[in-house]
C-alpha cells in the first residue's frame, strides 16, 4: 500500500514505518488546520483527522495517516494528550486516542503565553528538538515511553481498526 503521513516529524514517521513495515511510507508537510497547539481534546482529534484527510486528497495513495499532539484539562491537571486518525480514498475515516500524562502545573502559564509545548519541553529537559525525539512523554516516563513508542500504540489501534473494517 501507498500510504502517506501528514508529518515530517520522525517520531511520527518511524512510529508508522514500524507498524506498516511492509508499505510505501512518506511523510508530507499538510496543515492540521488546528491551532499549533491544540488545547482540547475535540480539536486534538480534529488536527488529526484533518492531516489524514489532506494526505489522501493532496496525493494519490491508498491511505493517509494524521497523527496529533495537544494539550488538555482535567479537573484543574494539564495533560499531553495524543490523537490518531486514518482516511483511505474510499471515504473510511478511522480515529483513535493515545495515552495522556499529566504536565507540570506552571506549563499552563507558559501555553497561556503562547509557548508550544514542544519549545516547553527543550527548555525543560535543556535538550534540543524533544519533540522529535522522546517526547513530553519520554522526559516524564523517565524515557520508560518514548514519543514514537506511544503513537506506535495508536498507529496499531488505527491499523487493527482498518484491517477489521474491511473483512
Ligand atoms: O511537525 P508536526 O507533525 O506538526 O509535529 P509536532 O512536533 O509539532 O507535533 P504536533 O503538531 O502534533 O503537536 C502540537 C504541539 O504540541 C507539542 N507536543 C505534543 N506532544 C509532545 C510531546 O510528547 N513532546 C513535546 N512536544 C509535544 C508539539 O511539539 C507541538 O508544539
Ligand atoms: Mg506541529
Amino acid at each position: 500500500m501507498k500510504i502517506l503521513i501528514g508529518s515530517k516529524n520522525p517520531a511520527k514517521i518511524d512510529a508508522v514505518g514500524s507498524v506498516f513495515n511492509n508499505d510505501n511510507i512518506t511523510g508530507i508537510e499538510v496543515p492540521s488546520q488546528v491551532s499549533a497547539q491544540p488545547v482540547t481534546d475535540e480539536e486534538t482529534r480534529r488536527g488529526a483527522i484533518n492531516r489524514a484527510w489532506r494526505c489522501v486528497s493532496e496525493s494519490t495513495c491508498d491511505i493517509g495517516i494524521g497523527l496529533e499532539g495537544g494539550v488538555m484539562t482535567l479537573d484543574g491537571q494539564l495533560y499531553v494528550t495524543n490523537w490518531g486518525a486514518l482516511a483511505s480514498y474510499d471515504g473510511t475515516i478511522i480515529t483513535a486516542g493515545g495515552a495522556r500524562i499529566q504536565l507540570p502545573h506552571n506549563f499552563s502559564a507558559k501555553l497561556n503565553q503562547g509557548l508550544e509545548l514542544g519549545d516547553i519541553m527543550d527548555e525543560y529537559a535543556k535538550r534540543q528538538d524533544v519533540r522529535k525525539k522522546e517526547g513530553a512523554i519520554g522526559i516524564f516516563t523517565n524515557e520508560l515511553i518514548s514519543r514514537k513508542e506511544m503513537f506506535v500504540h495508536v498507529v496499531k489501534l488505527l491499523k487493527g481498526q482498518y484491517n477489521f473494517s474491511q473483512k
